[in-house]
């Protein structure tokens, strides 16, 4: 699994935290990355000790931890659609958390992380403090049709910004998502108003989905070296 800066013990925090959001009974949306690993391993001990929940996962990653985490999964198209349970609550990293704004996508997973965060009843974020900031200014990962690579980059550079292809460690050649998509990380610098970019990069042609979280989340937990900070978005 890809890991990122920070401090493990701090994220773990942050997900142990989070995991106690989990009430008997509920849907829970179980989000990807080294944070949010960390919230699925607390969850997996509640469900060990007795707690009636269903996951619906963001990534093959987050599947594969919730199986070996003993984590009972529904599809999400088997919680979505009239009449349906929903999902209660979604449990889920960031890359960068500025109020209640997040870039997300650092693992590629953003897509399927908006689907399940966007449709939660509540999205508790879980974080360590080097991802927090006055105003987002990381690089903007966009899953792209492979086709549309070009097409996309161009638009991002009328939108003032520079696309960059993600390419993978251990292969030659790109990041290929789980939906069979590419990544670019778009730098755009500093993004006072997220919320116009975010309808600028949805509107162009060939983007599957851009990881900009503008207003979605509920709540925010912060692991630090003394506890936990949490705080409404
Ligand atoms: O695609 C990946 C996700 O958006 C992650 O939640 C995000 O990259 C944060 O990951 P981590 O907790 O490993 O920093």
């Amino acid at each position: 699994m890809k890991t990122s800066g920070g401090s493990d013990a701090m994220k773990r925090r942050a997900g142990e935290s989070a995991a106690e959001a989990v009430d008997d009974g509920d849907v829970v949306g179980l989000g990807t990355g080294s944070t949010a690993a960390h919230a699925i391993r607390a969850i997996g001990a509640r469900v060990d000790a007795g707690l009636d929940v269903r996951g619906v996962a963001t990534s093959f990653a987050s599947r594969e931890l919730a199986v070996a985490e003993g984590i009972p999964l529904l599809d999400l198209d088997e919680v979505t659609g009239p009449g349906a349970a929903g999902i209660d609550v979604a449990v889920d990293g960031a890359d960068q958390v500025a109020g209640g704004d997040l870039i997300k996508g650092g693992g590629g997973a953003h897509a399927r992380e908006k689907l399940v965060d966007s449709v939660a009843e509540r999205f508790v974020v879980v974080a360590d403090p080097s991802k927090e900031a006055a105003v987002l200014d990381r690089p903007v990962p966009m899953e792209v049709l492979p086709s549309a690579r070009g097409v996309v980059a161009d638009a991002v550079r009328a939108a003032g910004g520079e696309a960059t292809l993600r390419r993978a460690e251990r292969k030659d050649g790109p990041v290929v998502t789980d939906n069979g998509n590419l990544l670019l990380d778009c730098e755009f610098g500093e993004i006072p108003e997220p919320g116009a970019l975010a309808t600028t990069l949805a509107g162009t042609p060939g983007v599957l989905e851009h990881g900009l979280f503008v207003g979605l989340a509920d709540e925010v937990h912060v692991g630090t070296a003394e506890g936990v900070r949490i705080r409404e978005a």
